[in-house]
């Protein structure tokens, strides 16, 4: 008798999750793009925070995911020649730098390396990259903070908790003392119970504005006196509630020195470039790559107070400037006629292609995007047949990566490579890239 095939079908057994030693040994292979080290444990990724290339560690695996896990460097068996000791007490536990314990020589090539990778990945390696560096310390003049539960600090470490700032190295002096003399007064305004961000920003004649904005309403009469304790040469420039009214209190702009003997006006609260020292050196190279003939039309794109192309304008061309940031855009303006120059500026969502305008006698562009890049701006400039000359200046080789391989497409060819580090001690990348066809 023919047996029945019985069908025993059985469900599969779930896959149990990894069980992962809680402490392992490895090498560290390279830096990841966020700064962390890079080593294999059983042929599975693990990114270990503060571990360097060549170095063994002893690290906890802290959290584990499909394809890579996460872990913490618990004791260094071998050190990397490259380690150094960090710049600041509390920079284990603050998540505002990643590279301290990295000497800065080697900061410089790990970014440069960054940079490498995304022109080669666009067939340009031939190019080579030139390094813009200044100070690696003092070199912020501009910082914004966060107030909760009475502490005033920066974030902290991969967490939303607050570490106390008593004073941070990479801030221009001015701000450091400011902070020292102004803590205890913004403190008691804001009390234990209130959330705020607070920033300061020193402008090139010492001057320091503090900016807050905070939860719920704005007591207009306790500003005025929190106003009155804060110590010259800083002063508090305005207070921004999430429900009423501001107060705006001493506003009057501040300058900061871009090149071409350009000194751009600004308020607290405006997009300016951290470092001033490195950006001047940006602003040079960019001016020299761009070589504005008289009365030849430039577009600078998302341009800010005009950082870019007020200079441009004063060294001869015809400047357009499209930004989101209205009043941004406004003082560009203003400052175009104040310096008699030959510029104007207008409003534009450029994430939005419909939105984006491109002169049509318009041969050489900047653009100088925030971290998402310009991906629906680069396809507009590609398509657009008279354009030769882009200066791309970017803050993330990921979207730089991106927003070059659209513009290959349409025959631009990368001719020159800059690195300006902008950000020492972090993992930022600031960087320049003249193409043309
Ligand atoms: C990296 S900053 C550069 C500003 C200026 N080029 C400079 O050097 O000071 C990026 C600029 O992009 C602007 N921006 C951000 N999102 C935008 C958008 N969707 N459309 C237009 N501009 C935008 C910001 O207002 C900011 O001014």
């Amino acid at each position: 008798m023919a047996k029945h095939r019985i069908n025993t079908f059985k469900p599969a057994k779930k896959t149990r999750p990894q069980v992962h030693p809680q402490t392992i040994e490895l090498t560290i292979e390279s830096l990841a793009d966020d700064g962390r080290g890079v080593g294999r444990h059983q042929n599975k990724v693990v990114f270990v925070s503060g571990a360097l290339p060549t170095e063994v560690v002893m690290a906890k695996i802290t959290r584990v995911h499909k394809r890579f896990d996460e872990a913490e460097l618990l004791e260094l068996l071998e050190t990397s020649a490259d380690r150094n000791d960090p710049i600041c007490e509390i920079y284990e536990q603050c998540g505002g730098c990643q590279l301290q314990h990295l000497q800065y020589a080697a900061q410089l090539k790990f970014k440069r390396s960054k940079l490498e990778k995304v022109l080669s990945a666009n067939s340009a390696s031939a190019v080579s990259v030139a390094e813009i560096s200044a100070d690696d310390r003092a070199y912020r003049h501009r910082a914004r903070l966060a107030y909760s539960d009475g502490v005033l600090g920066f974030k902290a470490r991969a967490s939303h908790n607050i570490i106390a700032l008593e004073q941070c190295p990479l801030l221009e002096d001015s701000l450091n003392t400011t902070l020292a003399l102004s803590k205890t007064a913004i403190q008691g305004f804001l009390g234990d119970k209130a959330r705020a961000e607070v920033s300061f920003t020193a402008d090139r004649d010492g001057r320091v504005a503090i900016l807050i904005r905070k939860d719920g309403y704005v007591d207009i009469k306790r500003c005025e006196e929190l106003s009155a304790s804060i110590v010259a040469p800083a002063f508090l420039h305005s207070v921004i509630g999430s429900k009423g009214p501001e107060w705006l209190g001493a506003n009057s702009p501040l300058q900061y020195n871009t090149a071409n003997s350009v000194a751009l006006r600004y308020q607290a609260g405006d997009f300016t470039q951290v470092n001033a020292r490195v950006n001047q050196q940006i602003v040079e190279l960019c001016l020299k790559w761009l070589a504005p003939q008289a009365g030849e039309l430039i577009s600078d794109y998302f341009c800010g107070l005009g950082n870019f192309s007020l200079p441009l304008a004063k060294a001869g061309a015809e400047v357009m400037g499209f930004d989101a940031g209205e009043k941004m855009i406004n003082s560009a303006n203003q400052q175009a006629l104040d310096y008699g120059l030959s510029a104007s500026y207008f409003c534009a969502d450029l994430f939005d292609d419909t939105a984006i305008s491109i002169p049509a006698n318009c041969r050489k562009v900047i653009l100088d995007p925030p971290r998402a890049g310009a991906k629906a701006l680069c396809e507009k400039i590609a398509a657009h047949k008279a354009v030769t000359h882009i200066v791309y200046v970017s803050c993330d080789p990921a979207t730089l990566a991106r927003d070059l391989a659209i513009l290959r497409q349409a025959k631009f060819k990368i001719v020159e490579a800059a690195m300006a580090d902008m950000f020492p001690h972090t993992y930022h990348v600031e960087s320049a890239v003249l193409l043309q066809r």
